[in-house]
């Protein structure tokens, strides 16, 4: 997919398995949003090939729409329409819908359903929007960064849907910004940048890839000049010294005794005193930087 002269997608395959959770994660401008439109038949690509439920989704549009569900990133609704009049509407657009009201209590939309659209709050606008795109029983349903703005109680109780969901046989494809999101709902994530795949897998195939894992070193005053260069050499191969800031930093490669040990006798040999020396599994931000160089969130 390009627009102009920029290639916004590229070359990108994926494959979604029925009744699974994927989650797309990239960057701002990774292409996340153009993925999930060309697929909502939004977008006609350029090249390549989409099939939705096995169907194309320009061409078999009228078909494939009373089985999709779409929430997008903002929007999708008239400004001066009451949020229940909103969903009460989509519902009655469905053969067989769910119920308007069980679902706004659901989604805690009960007390602003008299609402206008553009007097709700931002977060009650992704909920009302997420109310929207299920209400219909999609077979699929895309969400598009589904808990921006959200606090943390309602974006836990929107993974509780999405979860429940899953359970129920939907397939949820979603783009997010949240490691913790993606680590907690998604069976698949893949990680795209430049509009290119970078990495698919579990989160746990993705973060506990082989034996690596990373130690963090957190000290009392700023580490001495040379310092991720000479632990480097105290640990030897096989492992990496990356500064956080001015008072940590982190090692990644076999969190094993024996580095542990090693890091510990460096810090007595340069007269580091340190504050915690803990062990983590890498996260999927972690994966990013190793694969990019940079960071997945700015
Ligand atoms: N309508 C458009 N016209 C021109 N360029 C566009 C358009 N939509 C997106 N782009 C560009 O294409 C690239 C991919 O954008 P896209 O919105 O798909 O990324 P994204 O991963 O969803 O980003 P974000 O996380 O910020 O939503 C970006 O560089 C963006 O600036």
């Amino acid at each position: 997919m390009r627009y102009g002269d920029k290639t916004a997608v590229d070359s990108l395959s994926l494959r979604v398995p029925r009744g699974s959770v994927t989650a797309v994660l990239g960057p701002n401008g990774a292409g996340k949003t153009t993925t999930l439109e060309t697929c909502e038949g939004y977008r006609r690509p350029q090249a390549g090939t989409v099939r939705v439920l096995g169907l194309d989704p320009v061409r078999d549009r009228r078909e494939l729409l009373p089985r999709i569900g779409v929430m997008l990133q903002g929007g999708g609704a008239w400004s001066g329409v009451r949020a229940m009049e909103m969903l009460r509407h989509v519902a009655a657009l469905h053969a067989h819908p769910l119920d308007p009201a069980l679902l706004s209590e659901r989604l805690g939309l009960g007390e602003c359903g008299r609402t206008p659209y553009r007097r709700l709050s931002g977060g009650q606008q992704q909920r009302l929007g997420l109310a929207l795109a299920l209400v219909g029983r999609p077979e699929l349903v895309f969400v598009d960064e589904p808990t921006a703005g959200m606090d943390p109680a309602v974006r836990r109780s929107v993974w509780d849907l999405l979860e429940e969901l899953r359970g129920d046989g939907v397939t949820v494809v979603l783009t997010t910004h949240y490691m913790e999101e993606a680590e907690r709902l998604a069976d698949l994530v893949h990680i795209i940048d430049h509009g290119r795949l970078v990495v698919s897998g579990s989160p746990l195939e993705l973060t506990r890839g082989g034996a690596v894992s990373t130690i963090r070193l957190v000290v009392t005053r700023p580490f001495p000049p040379g310092a991720p260069e000479s632990l480097t050499a105290a640990l030897g191969p096989g492992t990496e010294v990356r500064l956080l800031d001015s008072l940590s930093l982190q090692v990644t490669g076999p969190a094993d005794a024996s580095t542990l040990a090693r890091v510990s006798r460096w810090c007595e040999d340069n007269a580091v005193l340190p504050e915690s020396l803990t062990l983590g599994t890498r996260t999927l931000e972690d994966v990013f930087l190793d694969l990019t160089g940079r960071e997945l969130t700015p």
